[in-house]
C-alpha cells in the first residue's frame, strides 16, 4: 500500500513503539494519524507530530481499547473525521509478571482480547463493503517463540496475536475483505515497558550480544509491513542478530490443493 495520502488508527500511540510507528507513516506523508490510548500523554505525543509533520494531521483520541464500545467509538471518530481509514496498528501492550494475578489477566486482556477487538473492527471498517480495503499490523514480539522467564501471560498473549494475525489474514478471507492482516515480532526495544518489570534491563544485560534495538528500527519492519502488498498473514521478526525477516509460512510448502 503506498502511505502517501492514507489515513491510520494506532492504539498505544502516546507510547514508545506506537509514536515511532506514526511518525514513519507521518514521514511517508499519510494524510492523518490518530493515536488512541488510555494515557493523556496521548495528547502532547500527538502536537509534537503535528508540528513536526506538517500539513498531515495527527489527532488524539482518549480511549480505553480493552472497552469494545469504546474502543468501536475511535473507529466511528476517525472515519467521520477522514471519511475513510486505511491502516490500523493494534499496539497498545503491557507486561507483568507471574506472581501479580490481576496484572498478568489485565495483560491477556489488552495484548490479546483488544487485539482481537481492533482486528474485528478494523475489518468492520476497512473491508470492500464498508471501506476501501487496508492493512492491519498486529504487534506481538520474540516473546511469542522465545518465552522470557516469569512472563507466562505476556509470552501466552504474543504467541495467541500470532495465531490471531495468522487466522485473520488466510489469504481466502482477503479475497473477500481486501484487508491484509499482519503480525510484528520485535525483540527488546528500547521504551518505556522496558522499566515496567523490576530487573528487566538487568536481565537484558546479562544476555550475550543482546543490544536493545531503537523503535525507529522497528518502525522500518513496520512500514514494510503496511507497504508490500504480497503480505498477508504474515509474521516478521526484528532483532538486532538476524535484523528485519519474515517467518516463512508453511502453507506455501504444500500442496496447494489443501486447505491447511
Ligand atoms: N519494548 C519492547 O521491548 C517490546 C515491545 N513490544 C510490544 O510493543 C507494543 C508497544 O509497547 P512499547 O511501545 O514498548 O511500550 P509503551 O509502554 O511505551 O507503550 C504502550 C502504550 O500502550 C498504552 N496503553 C496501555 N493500556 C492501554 C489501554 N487499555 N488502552 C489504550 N492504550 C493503552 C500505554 O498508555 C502506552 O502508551 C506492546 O504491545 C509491546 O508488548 C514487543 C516486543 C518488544
Ligand atoms: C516483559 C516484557 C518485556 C519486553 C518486551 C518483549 O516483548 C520482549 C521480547 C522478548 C524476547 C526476545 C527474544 C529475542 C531474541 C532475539 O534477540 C534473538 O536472540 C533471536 C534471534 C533469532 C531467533 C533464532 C530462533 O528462532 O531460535
Amino acid at each position: 500500500m503506498k502511505i502517501s495520502g492514507k489515513v491510520a488508527l494506532i492504539t498505544g500511540g502516546a507510547g514508545g513503539l506506537g509514536k515511532a510507528f506514526a511518525a514513519a507513516l507521518l514521514r511517508a506523508k499519510a494524510k492523518a494519524v490518530c493515536l488512541v490510548d488510555i494515557s493523556s500523554r496521548g495528547k502532547e505525543v500527538a502536537e509534537d507530530l503535528r508540528l513536526q509533520y506538517p500539513p498531515s494531521q495527527v489527532d488524539f483520541y482518549h480511549c480505553d481499547v480493552m472497552n469494545y464500545d469504546l474502543f468501536k467509538g475511535a473507529f466511528d471518530f476517525v472515519q467521520k473525521r477522514f471519511g475513510a481509514i486505511d491502516i490500523v496498528c493494534n499496539n497498545a501492550g503491557m507486561a507483568a509478571s507471574d506472581h501479580n494475578v490481576s496484572g498478568s489477566i489485565r495483560t491477556l486482556r489488552l495484548n490479546l482480547e483488544a487485539v482481537y477487538f481492533g482486528t474485528k473492527l478494523g475489518m468492520d471498517y476497512m473491508d470492500k463493503e464498508s471501506g476501501r480495503g487496508g492493512v492491519i499490523i498486529n504487534v506481538a514480539s520474540m516473546a511469542a517463540f522465545l518465552p522470557l522467564m516469569g512472563s507466562m501471560c505476556y509470552n501466552a498473549s504474543k504467541a495467541g496475536v500470532v495465531a490471531l494475525t495468522k487466522s485473520a489474514g488466510v489469504p481466502e478471507q482477503y479475497e473477500m475483505t481486501g484487508v491484509r492482516v499482519n503480525a510484528l515480532c520485535p525483540s527488546f526495544t528500547e521504551t518505556p515497558l522496558l522499566d515496567t518489570s523490576s530487573g528487566l534491563r538487568e536481565m537484558i544485560a546479562q544476555l550475550p550480544n543482546h543490544p536493545i534495538m531503537s523503535p525507529e528500527y522497528v518502525a522500518e519492519g513496520f512500514q514494510q509491513l503496511v507497504e508490500n502488498e504480497e503480505l498477508c498473514g504474515a509474521v516478521m521478526r526484528v532483532t538486532p542478530q538476524k535484523g528485519i525477516e519474515i517467518v516463512p509460512n508453511r502453507r506455501k510448502d504444500r500442496n496447494s490443493s489443501s486447505k491447511l
